[in-house]
């Protein structure tokens, strides 16, 4: 094979249960991930070393070594399968930086799958689940799409029956957050709260009934009842201008407006595609219109 080319979508996180802090210093969640369709392009050819080049919007804010999650993912594919990790991996990158919506976790699902298929190991589902795992809470994710329950750190998956299709309008902020910052401010915020941050004293997270039969139903007004991220006041607290973006897209009709995970992404769910473009026409050009839910990761054809 000379060229494998995996599409791989963007998430949102319509519930974020966020508990204690554990031991390990991340936190136990019920993270219920929808796939939404935004994506980024992953392109293995082989090479005789690890290489990777990048272009889209965004592409300056990533790094483009081996410290970027594509390049790690290569790596920990070959270091299990006992071969060289002689690839060169292309970002073609849609998906917002730093924003919330998993880009690079989708980039190392992406790349495992890449050269799995390039190097033709046939590495079985699950191993690749753990591997993901292994590189990110994040990471499985794009391997399953449509829907799921993350719990443990969020890398544990359960898929979750998703009965029709959800319209959003992404308002993507300037500049990011660091995933790491918003988790200890809400730490910090549940301390000065006098809530702790330990295990004891934060209520294990659970899925909310009510948010997965809205999934189940496909009602959009349910599910824009039911959302909610418990990392949504702590991105708040550091990015204070996020409530006026909140209020702009509900202004403009959205039946929702929530922090996309650690933000500063704003997600908005509207009730059709008209609605959607609605609120995109107000938020102006920092709005990115999407529908849910979108495919797992998968190997393009060959053109
Ligand atoms: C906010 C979310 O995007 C929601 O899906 C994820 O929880 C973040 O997942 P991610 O970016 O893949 O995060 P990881 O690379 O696993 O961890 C980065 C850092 O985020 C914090 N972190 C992450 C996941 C988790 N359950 N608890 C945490 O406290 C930790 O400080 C950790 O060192
Ligand atoms: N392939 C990649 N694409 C984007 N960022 C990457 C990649 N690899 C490493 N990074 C680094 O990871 C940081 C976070 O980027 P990313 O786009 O994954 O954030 P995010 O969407 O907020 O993540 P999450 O929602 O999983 O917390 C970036 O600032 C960048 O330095």
């Amino acid at each position: 094979m000379t060229a494998v080319t995996v599409r791989v979508p963007a998430k949102v996180n319509v519930q974020l249960a966020v508990g204690g802090r554990r031991a390990d210093g991340f936190h136990d969640l019920a993270n219920v991930f929808l796939a939404v369709g935004l994506y980024d392009h992953v392109t293995a050819t082989p090479a005789d070393r690890l290489t990777i080049t990048g272009e889209g919007r965004d592409i300056a804010s990533v790094p483009l070594d081996e410290s970027n999650l594509a390049a790690k993912a290569a790596l920990a594919l070959a270091a299990h399968a006992g071969v060289a990790p002689d690839v060169h991996l292309h970002i073609a990158k849609d998906i917002p930086v730093a924003g919330g919506m998993a880009g690079g976790s989708a980039d190392g699902a992406a790349a495992l799958l890449a050269c799995d298929a390039l190097w033709g190991l046939h590495t079985p589902a699950e191993r690749l689940l753990e591997l993901a795992g292994e590189l990110g809470s994040d990471v499985p994710f794009p391997l399953l799409g449509g829907a799921a329950l993350g719990v443990g750190r969020g890398e544990l998956l359960t898929p979750l029956e998703v009965g029709g299709g959800f319209h959003w309008v992404f308002a993507v902020a300037d500049g990011g957050l660091s995933t790491p910052a918003v988790y200890g401010e809400c730490d910090r915020l549940r301390r000065a709260r006098g809530t702790g941050d330990g295990v004891a004293d934060v209520p294990a997270p659970e899925a909310d009934p009510a948010l997965l039969a809205a999934l189940a139903d496909g009602d959009a007004e349910a599910l824009a009842a039911a959302l909610s991220n418990d990392l949504q006041e702590a991105a708040l607290s550091l990015r204070p201008d996020l409530a006026h973006t909140i209020e702009r897209g509900l202004g403009a009709g959205a039946l929702a407006g929530i922090v996309s995970g650690s933000g500063p992404t704003v997600a908005f769910l509207t009730a059709d595609a008209q609605g959607s473009a609605k609120v995109a026409a107000e938020l102006g050009a920092c709005a990115r219109v999407a529908e849910a839910p979108a495919g797992a990761a998968a190997v393009l054809a060959q053109p």
